[in-house]
C-alpha cells in the first residue's frame, strides 16, 4: 500500500512525521510511504502572536485540506497545534505516548524563573504561559515566535533574559540539554495536547484507520482527549489564556485546568480528580466549573461571542 503523510516543514514537525513513518514501516515494512509536506498559515505568519492573527487551527487546515482533496493519506500534527473541532469527515485516528508534557524554562544565564530579576524580560507570544508567568513572577514578556531552531537562535542573539518553550520540541529535536529546568504542571499548566503527537485521517479510510489504530497509546489518547474536551468547552483558541491537563495513577485520574485574563490578574484554578472509569466529560466538567465562577467574562470578553 502506498501512504502520503502530509505534513509542516519545520523541524520538529519532521521529525514527528518521520516517527510516525518509522513506525507504521516497523507494523508492515512493504509500505511505501512519502511525506508531502505543506506550508501552513502559521509557518508564513511569524511576526505576529498567535492570538492576534485569532482564526483557528493555522498550523493544520492546509494539511487537512490536502486529506480532503485526497492528496494525502494521513496527517501527523503536535496535538496541541490540532483544534477542538475537527472538519467533518476527518477523525484523530492515533495519539502516540506522550513526550515530557512540561514547559521548559531555556536560557544563558539563569537556572530557573524563580532566579530572574525584577523586570527580567521572558520570550513567549503564547497567552498562557504570559498569564502564568505574570500571575507568578515580576517579569515582562517580548513576542517569541517561530520554529524551535529560531526561538533558540534569538535567545542566543540577547533579545530575551528568558524564553519558554514546550519542553517536548526541545527533547524531540535533541536540544534537551537546553532546558534550565522544567516548570511544575501543577504550577504552570502546560496547554491541552502538549507534548502528544496525533495521526489524522479520512473517517472513510478503513484501510488506513486500521493501520492507524495500532498506533494509538490508550493512555495518552484518554489524556490528551479529556484536556480536549475542556478546550472545546471553552471556546477552543488560543485567544484566551488558559491551560489543562490530566494525569492517570492507577485507575485514578488527576485534572487541572486554570482560565485567566491575559495579564494574570483573574485567575481562576480548579482541580478535580476521580475514578478512572468516570474520566470521560470530566474535562466539560472542569470548564464548566471554571466559567461558572467568573471565566465566562473573561473568554466572552477576548472572543467577542457568548459562550
Ligand atoms: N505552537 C507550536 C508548537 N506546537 C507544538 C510544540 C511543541 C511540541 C509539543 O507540544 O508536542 C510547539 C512549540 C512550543 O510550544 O514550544
Amino acid at each position: 500500500m502506498k501512504l502520503r503523510i502530509a505534513t509542516r516543514g519545520s523541524q520538529l514537525a519532521l521529525w514527528q512525521a518521520e516517527h510516525v513513518k518509522s513506525r507504521l514501516l516497523e507494523m508492515d515494512p512493504s509500505l511505501e510511504i512519502e511525506l508531502k509536506i505543506i506550508k501552513t498559515q502559521g509557518d508564513i505568519i511569524l511576526d505576529v502572536s498567535l492570538a492576534k492573527i485569532g482564526g483557528k487551527g493555522l498550523f493544520v487546515k492546509e494539511i487537512e485540506q490536502a486529506m480532503m482533496d485526497g492528496e494525502a493519506d494521513l496527517a501527523v500534527h503536535s496535538m496541541k497545534d490540532v483544534p477542538a473541532e475537527l472538519p467533518e469527515g476527518l477523525i484523530l485516528q492515533a495519539i502516540l505516548e506522550r513526550e515530557d508534557p512540561r514547559d521548559a524554562f531555556v536560557s544563558n544565564k539563569y537556572k530557573s524563573l524563580e532566579e530572574l530579576p525584577d523586570g527580567a524580560v521572558v520570550g513567549t507570544s503564547s497567552l498562557r504561559r504570559g498569564s502564568q508567568l505574570y500571575r507568578q513572577y515580576p517579569v515582562k514578556t517580548a513576542l517569541l515566535r517561530g520554529n524551535v531552531n529560531t526561538r533558540l537562535a534569538k535567545l542566543d542573539d540577547g533579545q530575551y533574559d528568558a524564553i519558554i518553550l514546550a519542553a517536548a520540541g526541545l527533547i524531540r529535536l535533541d536540544f534537551g540539554d537546553r532546558i534550565a529546568s522544567s516548570l511544575d504542571p501543577d504550577k504552570f499548566i502546560p496547554s491541552p495536547g502538549q507534548g502528544a503527537v496525533g495521526v489524522e485521517c479520512r473517517e472513510d479510510d478503513e484501510q488506513v484507520c486500521a493501520l492507524l489504530a495500532k498506533l494509538n497509546h490508550q493512555e495518552t489518547s484518554s489524556r490528551v482527549r479529556v484536556e480536549r474536551e475542556f478546550n472545546l468547552a471553552i471556546g477552543g483558541s488560543c485567544q484566551v489564556p488558559a491551560g489543562c491537563y490530566a494525569t492517570i495513577e492507577g485507575d485514578k485520574y488527576q485534572l487541572r485546568a486554570f482560565v485567566s485574563s491575559p495579564d494574570g490578574k483573574e485567575y481562576y484554578r480548579e482541580d478535580m480528580s476521580g475514578e478512572l472509569k468516570n474520566l470521560e466529560g470530566s474535562g466539560t466538567e472542569i470548564a464548566n466549573k471554571l466559567i461558572a465562577r467568573g471565566a465566562a467574562v473573561i473568554i466572552n470578553d477576548l472572543l467577542g461571542k457568548d459562550i
